[in-house]
């Protein structure tokens, strides 16, 4: 006998003004089921997950639990029938501290509170210092948060969107085994992922979503990657080659016993970092987040300076003193793991987000913004990296996740900068889009780009990188060639167990 369906939606569409981010959608999560909604960059997954949860109201159709029709205004209606949910933008409030936050949610006593924190993370491997302020954490770190938060409130379905992204592959593990056990209970999870291997090992059922319609129901466990790709763009995908691998030449960005004592209780202090990144190579930063990936981003691109200015050369020239803007006129350019905040302003065009890093390209005369320019720049790059948008005057707030990731990168890497460093390259991206970041980038060391990937994606960096690193508690391994490196070694790294 099939299990019983806990939510059940008929019909649901969606509008935001030209946009139809939902058509018609129907679909049914039963109790004690992993359920997948896969499906490229804007193809309406966390649209749909918001109307489930009460922030957006369906224009059409409904939504029942239980078998009975609901009507959700807020999420705190749908807390109350036991729906919650992990978001994949971060809702957490930056000047509060873990436990702070989450007292906003989860009634209880802080300092009980405190000990739920700690007892479920140890529990499911998502451990976070209950008194630590949430704006020294990482993304990762973060994420970590709010699944602890949502799962403290017992939900019957939870939604997780995106939830491993940025977790390293030993926490993703013990997410999942906390899952199956959650599933084993009876809870239903709806699980939105662009990893396609980790749906197939996971869910039991899958929902394919292209242009905001449902066009395919499936067992996940019977198709492989491929054709579940497939089903979702709808053709094949591109495949990755390696290029041509250019001989590298001068170097363009040394760090040089780069040492920083760390900024909060909770940061990480830098000890000795010693890295060489030359012209036509790509260097790849290995590691979990939290171990210095944030502190060391932010020093090499000059948001926090360094104390000695000849610890960060940047072209031949110290540049531990400069600031960003410094930095940049000198050829550098710079993808932030935070998408929203830093790396956009999410009430400002597209167009405007544009200028904000590439005004340098003549876009600015005698003090005048020159539109035109801004304005062609803004619609090559959302031509250039498939970013899927309404147009250059759509706000960076109202893309999808992985299409504001496309549009960033494409902004950074439409400057040809001599040397870059990004953060998270693919972050939130579906499967088609990261591999056609991962070929600009090796399109762009190919013709002499120094480029400095941080990622918690060890396969990622494998893929496109020459050297690697790994970072831990803020000391750097040496250069171990990816050529010659295993996944266990860098592992090994990863946990401190290496010489
Ligand atoms: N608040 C909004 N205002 C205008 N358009 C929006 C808004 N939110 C989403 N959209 C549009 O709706 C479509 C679906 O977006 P949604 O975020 O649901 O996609 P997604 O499948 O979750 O994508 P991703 O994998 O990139 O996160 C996109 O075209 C997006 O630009």
């Amino acid at each position: 006998m099939s299990k019983p369906a806990l939510l059940t939606l008929t019909g649901v569409s969606k509008r935001y003004g030209k946009i139809q981010a939902n058509r018609n959608i129907d679909l049914s999560v039963k109790l004690g089921s992993i359920h997948a909604v896969l499906g490229e960059n804007g193809a309406g997954k966390s649209t749909l997950m918001k109307l489930i949860y009460g922030i957006e109201q369906p224009d059409e159709g409904t939504i029942a639990w239980e078998g009975k029709p609901i009507s959700l205004s807020r999420p705190s209606e749908a807390q109350a029938l036991g729906i919650g949910m992990v978001f994949q933008h971060f809702s957490l409030f930056e000047t509060l501290s873990v436990v702070q936050n989450v007292s906003l949610m989860v009634p209880g006593r802080l300092n009980e509170l405190a000990d739920r924190i700690t007892e479920l993370g140890e529990q499911f491997g998502l451990s976070v210092d209950p008194h630590a302020m949430v704006h020294t954490m990482s993304v990762g770190e973060r994420q970590r948060v709010e699944i602890i938060r949502c799962l403290l409130l017992n939900p019957k379905v939870l939604i997780l969107d995106e939830p491993t992204s940025v977790l390293p592959p030993q926490s993703v593990r013990m997410l999942f085994d906390t899952l199956r056990r959650l599933q084993a209970e009876g809870m239903a999870v709806l699980f939105i992922s662009h990893k396609l291997e980790e749906i197939r090992e996971l869910c039991d059922e899958a929902t394919i979503l292209r242009h905001g319609e449902v066009t395919g129901r499936v067992d996940p466990r019977e198709h492989d990657a491929h054709s579940l790709a497939k089903m979702m763009i709808g053709r094949d995908m591109p495949h990755l080659s390696p290029g041509t691998h250019a001989t590298p030449g001068e170097v363009r960005l040394v760090l040089n016993d780069l040492s920083h004592p760390r900024a909060t209780r909770f940061g990480t202090s830098l000890e000795k970092i010693n890295l060489s990144l030359r012209s036509g190579e790509i260097i790849g930063i290995a590691g979990i987040s939290g171990n210095g990936q944030q502190e060391l981003a932010a020093l090499v691109s000059g948001e926090t300076r360094a104390g000695d200015a000849a610890m960060i050369e940047i072209m031949g020239r110290p540049v531990g003193h400069l600031g960003p803007l410094q930095r940049r006129k000198l050829g550098f350019a710079f993808v932030p793991e935070e998408r929203l905040g830093r790396g956009s302003v999410p009430e400002m065009t597209l167009s405007d987000n544009s200028l904000l890093t590439a005004h340098s390209r003549g876009m600015l005369r005698g003090g005048f913004i020159r539109r035109q320019m801004e304005r062609a720049f803004t619609r090559d790059c959302i031509k250039a990296f498939d970013v899927r948008t309404p147009g250059i005057d759509a706000e960076a707030g109202a893309l999808s996740g992985g299409n504001l990731q496309k549009f960033i990168l494409g902004r950074e890497i439409m400057l040809a900068p001599g040397v870059m460093l990004v953060a998270q390259p693919t972050w939130g991206v579906d499967v088609g889009a990261a591999t056609a970041i991962r070929l600009k980038l090796l399109e762009m060391r190919d013709q002499g780009a120094a480029i400095l990937v941080i990622s918690e994606e060890l396969e990622e960096l494998f893929e496109i990188c020459d050297t690697l690193h790994v970072l831990r508690a803020g000391h750097l391994s040496p250069p171990l060639p990816a050529a010659e490196t295993s996944a266990r070694d860098v592992g090994a790294y990863m946990i401190g167990a290496a010489a």
